[in-house]
């Protein structure tokens, strides 16, 4: 069986890997042409995993007609901005049926929409559109350490194709039929990465980290219950576990984002260009702003990191201010 993976970023290479290992041949679409090459020739993709040899069934094009030609479903793994345009490319080559498994983290900004609206309105018939979201670095799937996912979507059989074409010994795979909640974990545990990382470079300790955590969490659910998701969902794998792991993992670009650029004034840009990696907490804390507005959401941590990444807030301020609010009962708003 054929597998098309769109993005060929840390965790597109990743999951090409699994898929592969797994049996499929697998289509991977990269966007520049040296990328291309290496894979093909060298079964190494020399941008993001210079070290890891990657299996000969993952070939490498620059055409998406290629990458999906005959392919039975489609992974989606590109920057979460992207996700419109990807849709609308994919339009003309993908036919109604096709199962799509979107795998970035965020949501579109200006529409606040989750993935799957986006990639509905682009591509219509939302029962075969399903999202990956878990505690899944890139940098340890590709060695094959133990993890685990859960693919999420409105049907039963699609979410269980993908469970199946990604699941093995050491990446699980559980399904879910939530997906706004686990859409919603995906974005919102970046946002709270930056603010422990900021926490972490402002010279906090650990307590403060588990603060912003569990406070994260407390967030993370009044906006899922108020879109429509389950609170429960913010207790697995998407929610708790992929914000522990975003939170306290080294290889987080959300946390050192927070801890090695925001506090010393650094920006998004400086990241980007030293790193050749996507900061999705950095937008994601602009387009839940426009969901907590529309669903009056009180999101204080999220707010606290827009203000310091885009309007300047000085970080040791912010956190005092955000210390500063009337005091309360733990799970307010839920
Ligand atoms: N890296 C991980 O461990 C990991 C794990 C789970 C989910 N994710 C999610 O997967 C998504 C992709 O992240 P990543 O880590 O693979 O990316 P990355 O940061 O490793 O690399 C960015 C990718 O985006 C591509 N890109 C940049 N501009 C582009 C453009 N204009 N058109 C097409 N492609 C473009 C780059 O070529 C590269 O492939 C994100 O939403 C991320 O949150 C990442
Ligand atoms: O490195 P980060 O901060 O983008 O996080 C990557 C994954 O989403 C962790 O599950």
């Amino acid at each position: 069986m054929k597998i098309a993976v769109i993005g060929a970023g840390s965790w597109g290479t990743a999951l090409a890997q699994v898929l592969a290992t797994n049996g499929a041949n697998v289509g991977l679409w990269a966007r520049k042409p040296e990328v291309v090459k290496a894979i093909n020739a060298e079964h190494r993709n020399t941008r993001y995993f210079p070290d890891e040899e990657l299996s000969a069934g993952i070939v490498a094009t620059t055409s998406y007609r290629d990458t999906l030609l005959r392919a039975r479903g489609v992974l989606v793994v590109t920057p979460s901005h992207l996700l419109r345009g990807v849709g609308r490319a994919l339009a003309d080559v993908v036919d109604a049926e096709m199962p799509v498994l979107i795998c970035s983290k965020g949501a579109e900004a200006d529409t606040g929409l989750l993935p799957v609206a986006v990639m509905e309105q682009e591509l219509g018939n939302r029962d075969r559109i399903a999202v990956l979201s878990g505690p899944n670095h890139a940098e340890e799937v590709i060695k094959g350490q133990p993890s685990a996912s859960v693919v999420a979507c409105s049907s039963p059989e699609t979410a269980v194709f993908f469970r199946d074409a990604l699941a093995n010994d050491t990446f699980r795979a559980y399904t879910s039929d939530d997906t706004v909640g686990v859409e919603l974990c995906a974005a919102f545990k970046n946002v709270i990465a930056i603010a422990v990382g900021v926490s972490y470079g402002l010279g906090f300790g650990d307590n403060t980290a588990a603060m912003l955590i569990t406070r994260g969490l407390a967030e993370m659910s009044r906006m899922v219950v108020a879109c429509g998701g389950e609170a429960l969902t913010c207790m697995g794998l998407a929610g708790a576990g992929d914000m522990v792991v975003t939170c306290m993992s080294r290889h987080s670009r959300n946390r050192r984002f927070g801890e090695e650029y925001v506090v010393r004034g650094r920006t998004l840009a400086d990241f980007e260009a030293d790193n050749h990696m996507v900061v999705e907490g950095a937008l994601a804390c602009k387009t839940l702003d426009v969901l907590a507005r529309e669903h009056g959401v009180d999101l204080p941590i999220t707010d606290t990191v827009r203000a310091i990444v885009w309007e300047g807030a000085d970080p040791r301020e912010a956190a005092l201010l955000l210390g500063d609010r009337p005091l309360t009962t733990e799970f307010y708003g839920l």
